[in-house]
């Protein structure tokens, strides 16, 4: 096989070479003005070992990342709670959809849908003292570099277009499923999305998924178990309506952001983080899920 440098150096020509590089978003209006050809990879091994090229030290806005994160810290601290308020099957419906809740009486498809991680953020701010600043702590100690903040500018943005997050909140209220007001949960909701990082700072902070829980400066983040069943719900419900397409080219859990980012992982194996920010009709980064599908077909490293 060759080396990992040698593989990623290809799929990096390829994917710049690619005549359709998606669509950046326009429905937040902060991120609409990002440089489409703007594309990095990280790749971190099990054997220490790391790997970068291109923008992979340029930060970008994480958005949707950041849920699997959330859903971390809020597992940690009341692990029953979550699953009487959300359920863990994959949506087959885009990530900002409302039927479903509407139909299911309020309980959300899975905590990766907007919905979800509303009540995720919901559980977060009841739980934590000072919740942005305790939520940002954690995941400056995950990636172990105190250089990762709120873009607040990219926040107001959501704040003042995000009408389908706040219609997801009030409908979660209605059906009793969120306990503090609406606009306390989308400003945090919107804080966490604006998080940016690099990604090589993501595939730090993704690393304890990838290790039965423990970080990379070896503290116990959540169980053995629990990990299982993040990278579960990351498998099946990660990409949105695209989870099975996902599943079927790259074959590794992870999750997508429509700041461009994907985050994937093998576990006891590898992280490997990817950021293209023009996006396909799904909301998924066109060049990163070509690139991620490359990457374990040319190194037949994937969870099957
Ligand atoms: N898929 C995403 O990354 C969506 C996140 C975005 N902040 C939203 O709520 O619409």
């Amino acid at each position: 096989m060759l080396s990992f440098q040698a593989i990623l150096e290809t799929i990096y020509k390829d994917a710049l070479n690619a005549e359709d590089k998606g669509k950046v978003p326009t429905y937040i209006p902060e991120l609409a003005n990002i440089d489409i050809n703007s594309f990095g990879i990280h790749l971190r091994t099990f054997d220490g070992k790391d790997y970068g090229i291109g923008d992979f030290n340029k930060k970008f806005s994480i958005q949707s990342i950041s849920k699997v994160l959330a859903l971390s810290k809020a597992i940690s601290l009341v692990n029953g709670t979550v699953w009487k308020r959300i359920d863990v099957e994959p949506s087959g419906h885009p990530f900002n959809q409302l039927a479903l809740l509407e139909i299911e009486n309020g309980k959300p498809r899975n905590p990766l849908i907007n919905s979800g991680a509303i009540i995720i953020a919901d559980i977060l701010i009841s739980n934590l003292k000072n919740p942005k600043e305790d939520f940002l702590n954690y995941i400056r100690e995950l990636t172990g570099d105190n250089d990762v903040n709120y873009n607040l500018t990219v926040a107001n943005s959501e704040k003042n277009t995000g009408f389908k997050n706040y219609a997801a909140a009030n409908l979660l209220k209605s059906f009793k499923n969120l306990d503090n007001s609406v606009d306390e949960v989308l400003d945090f909701y919107f804080h966490q999305c604006s998080i940016e990082m690099t990604c090589s700072q993501l595939t730090k902070a993704f690393y304890f998924l990838a290790n039965k829980g423990v970080s990379l400066s070896n503290k116990n983040i959540i169980s053995e178990s629990q990990a299982k069943r993040i990278n579960a719900i990351m498998l099946t419900c990660g990409f949105y309506d695209e989870a099975g397409e996902f599943a079927f080219e790259v074959g590794l859990p992870g999750k997508s952001g429509v700041g461009g980012g994907i985050v994937a992982l093998l576990p006891n194996n590898y992280v490997i983080t990817t950021w293209a920010p023009g996006l396909n009709l799904k909301g998924n980064s066109k060049l990163g899920m070509l690139a991620l599908e490359q990457f374990t077909t040319k190194t037949k490293l994937s969870i099957f």
